[in-house]
């Protein structure tokens, strides 16, 4: 048996556009990134993708992009699964900073640390922050998430924490179940499934950067090794230079 799944970073957000580090905070899709999301649906129609159900966060970035790609591919009524588990890492007391001012400030080396690390956390979001109230009272994270289990940060390590449980508990047995899944989310709760899954080196992940808005498929054997990995559906140069803007977003201007 060969499994597939196809998963999706949210097209570019208002954020993104802006170059800060946005985490939790709920920032929308650019009108650059709705037009990544068409284009992602379109890819996904033409070569034939229909799914059984989708799974996404809870930040509208990721449910947008998600609606957008059902409706190009006729299937605007497919089963949708919302949770925080597939949310962006927290990005505490960075969420807001420009990336490209906070390297000059910081350094191009301590950005790159808080924002490729495998386990160095940026620092915590505090109360005084604006964004705290903002994103710990969200009601969406009411009857979810307790006040001792709101993250104030995340590395890697702790986002692929939280995110691994859902992949095992929810993803995978409907998966095993023969159902094709589409996972619209982000950048680094993405990059968790893909360092599990391709068993990547805690070194090796750091050199990942997902683009926005391109869908990629993995093929999977029965023991869930990859038979093929992180194939994107775009062409090498535009899913190249769409991956090397996302690293010169954290390089000082
Ligand atoms: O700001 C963020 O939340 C993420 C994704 O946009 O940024 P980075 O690529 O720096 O991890």
């Amino acid at each position: 048996m060969v499994y597939k799944i196809v998963m999706v970073r949210h097209g570019e957000s208002v954020w993104n556009k802006e170059n800060k580090f946005c985490g939790w905070f709920d920032a929308p899709l650019s009108e650059k990134g709705i037009q990544e999301a068409h284009a992602a649906g379109q890819t996904l129609k033409e070569k034939g993708y229909q799914f059984d159900s989708a799974h996404t966060s809870v930040l509208t970035r990721a449910q947008h992009t998600l609606k957008v790609i059902l409706e190009e591919i006729e299937q605007p009524s497919l089963p949708v699964e919302m949770t925080w588990r597939l949310n962006e890492r927290h990005y505490g007391g960075l969420t807001g900073l420009n990336k490209a001012e906070t390297a000059r400030i910081h350094g191009e080396k301590q950005v790159q640390i808080w924002r490729r690390s495998f386990d160095s956390p940026p620092p915590p979001l505090e109360k005084s922050s604006k964004f705290y109230k903002i994103i710990n009272d969200d009601p969406r994270y009411k009857g979810t998430l307790s006040k001792e289990e709101f993250p104030k940060f995340e590395s890697l390590k702790l986002t692929i924490e939280r995110t691994l449980p859902y992949w095992d508990k929810v993803i995978v047995p409907q998966i095993k179940k023969g159902k094709n899944i589409l996972i619209a989310a982000h950048g680094n709760s993405l990059r968790g499934i893909v360092k599990h899954l391709d068993q990547m080196s805690d070194e090796a992940i750091m050199g990942l950067n997902l683009p926005t808005g391109i869908p990629f498929v993995y093929e999977l054997d029965d023991n869930f090794k990859p038979i093929k990995s992180m194939k994107f559906l775009g062409d090498e140069e535009t899913v190249y230079k769409a991956m090397e803007a996302v690293v010169n977003q954290g390089k000082p201007k």
